[in-house]
């Protein structure tokens, strides 16, 4: 079904020769200007082959939107092709004549044009997407923690070299690049920057951003070989009182390869002179510094929503994934925005075999239902980091047949929470 819009608008693609006017409405949705400086700093990351926008019957510009080509790493399988949405925004004085509600379905039908079984995006405000059939799939943690608190110890840690430096993107980026893909290698939500404009502006920092800090600076763990094993983009914030330096670490974005270069990053994040406190960025929720404080209450720790995924082409999605263990369900699944994906589906996987081949079959069924859920629930639970049973017990999940909810929440798990450590 798709919304209708008021007479006279009409969706469009917008080129770039209309960029101007396409931030122009994401500037009065946002409510912000960039500086001369910011814009000229920022590189233009958009894919011009996937903006689009609905036209005002007097040819203006009234909701814009866009997309990013990703993939989405899964559980335990290829990452799949995702769009990324994004930019989304409708001007002040046209909202809540359904302009959104209508880019929405226009995205939908470019996502099957283009074969992105997924859509992900991070949500301005929580309340906006789950009406689209959005789950919130991931959660990340931010963590504060005092200067000087002690870690445990990690094997290797000590053997590792930490260098600190002034942030240069022509130096650093290809470091920052492949540390944080091969950080990534098994967690779900990962997403990767994939353009050298998303890339670049990863390490964007213009003077408007710095919020009375210090230019972005990068603290680099190495090998013996010298090869990077994590990295930290940072900036410290200074402050005194009563003679007392209480500068904050504020870091933008971390990543480490394993556990001892994890170790030694945090240890020199945690031990910098004239600090009181390190603020990390996002991490998973079951992020390596949980496990290693050795008081872990001393951690200010601020969970909120990351990633959000729509399963737009279901059976292609859900057989793109692994699973936790063999199941065999039938799922019927309301769908008010793609009916293709409705009705009943058997989603049936054995146990992986000695070649390492694995089976997800997921068929159309005339069968009894074992469990009954709205396709917003499938995506929350898409990347093994939201557990349909808590689901159920909310009342938003029903079980059909006895047994059956567990078992589905128990395969669609996946043990590395779910996460992407960069807002897009
Ligand atoms: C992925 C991203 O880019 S997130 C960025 C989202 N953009 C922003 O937050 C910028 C500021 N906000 C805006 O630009 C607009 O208010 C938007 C884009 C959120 C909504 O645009 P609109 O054109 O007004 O939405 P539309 O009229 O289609 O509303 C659709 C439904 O969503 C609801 N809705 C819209 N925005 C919100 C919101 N912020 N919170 C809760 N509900 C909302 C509407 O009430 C409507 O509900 P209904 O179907 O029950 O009638």
């Amino acid at each position: 079904m798709t919304p209708a819009l008021p007479d006279g608008y009409r969706l469009i693609r917008v080129p770039h020769s209309r960029s101007v006017e396409f931030r122009e409405v994401d500037h009065l949705a946002f409510g912000y200007e960039p500086d001369p400086e910011t814009v000229a700093q920022v590189p233009d990351y958009l894919e011009w082959d996937r903006t689009s926008a609905v036209e005002a019957p007097d040819g203006s510009l009234a909701a814009v939107h866009a997309s990013y080509a990703f993939t989405l790493p899964v559980p335990g399988a290829q990452p799949v092709e995702c769009a990324g949405l994004t930019w989304v925004g409708t001007r002040p004085d046209q909202r809540r004549q359904g302009l959104l509600s209508a880019m929405i379905a226009d995205h939908f039908a470019h996502c099957e044009e283009r074969g992105e079984p997924v859509s992900a995006l991070y949500a301005a405000e929580s309340a906006i997407y789950g009406r689209f059939g959005y789950g919130s799939a991931a959660d990340d943690l931010r963590v504060t923690i005092p200067r000087g608190v002690a870690l445990r110890d990690v094997p290797g840690s000590s053997d590792l070299t930490l260098r600190f430096a002034k942030l240069d993107a022509a130096a650093h980026g290809g470091l920052v690049e492949q540390v944080h893909a091969a950080a990534g290698v098994g967690r779900p939500g990962w997403i990767g920057r994939s353009t050298d404009a998303l890339r670049a502006s990863a390490l964007a920092d213009p003077p408007a951003w710095r919020q009375g800090g210090e230019p972005l600076r990068i603290a680099t763990v190495h090998g013996p070989d010298g090869e990077p094993r994590a990295y930290a983009l940072l900036r410290r914030k200074e402050e005194w009182a009563d003679n007392v330096a209480k500068t904050k670490v504020l870091v933008r974005e971390s990543a480490a390869v394993d556990a001892a270069a994890a170790h030694r990053l945090w240890s020199f994040l945690l031990d910098m002179d004239l600090t009181a406190s390190v603020q990390s960025g996002p991490l998973p929720v079951d992020d390596r510094i949980r496990e290693i404080l050795v008081d872990p209450r001393l951690a200010t720790a601020k969970i909120t929503d990351n990633v959000w995924v729509r399963l737009v082409d279901l059976p292609a999605a859900l057989t793109a994934r692994r699973y936790s263990g063999p199941l065999d369900v039938v799922l019927e699944v309301t769908d008010a925005r793609l009916p293709a994906n409705a009705g009943r589906w058997r989603l049936a996987t054995g146990p992986v075999g000695a070649d390492a081949a694995y089976d997800v079959r997921v068929t159309r069924t005339e069968d009894d239902a074992d469990v009954a859920l709205d396709v917003r629930e499938l995506g929350a639970a898409y990347l093994g980091g939201r557990s349909l049973a808590a689901a159920g017990h909310a009342g938003l999940v029903e079980e059909r047949r006895a047994g059956s909810l567990h078992a589905t929440s128990t395969a669609f798990a996946w043990p590395l929470a779910p996460v992407c450590s960069w807002m897009f």
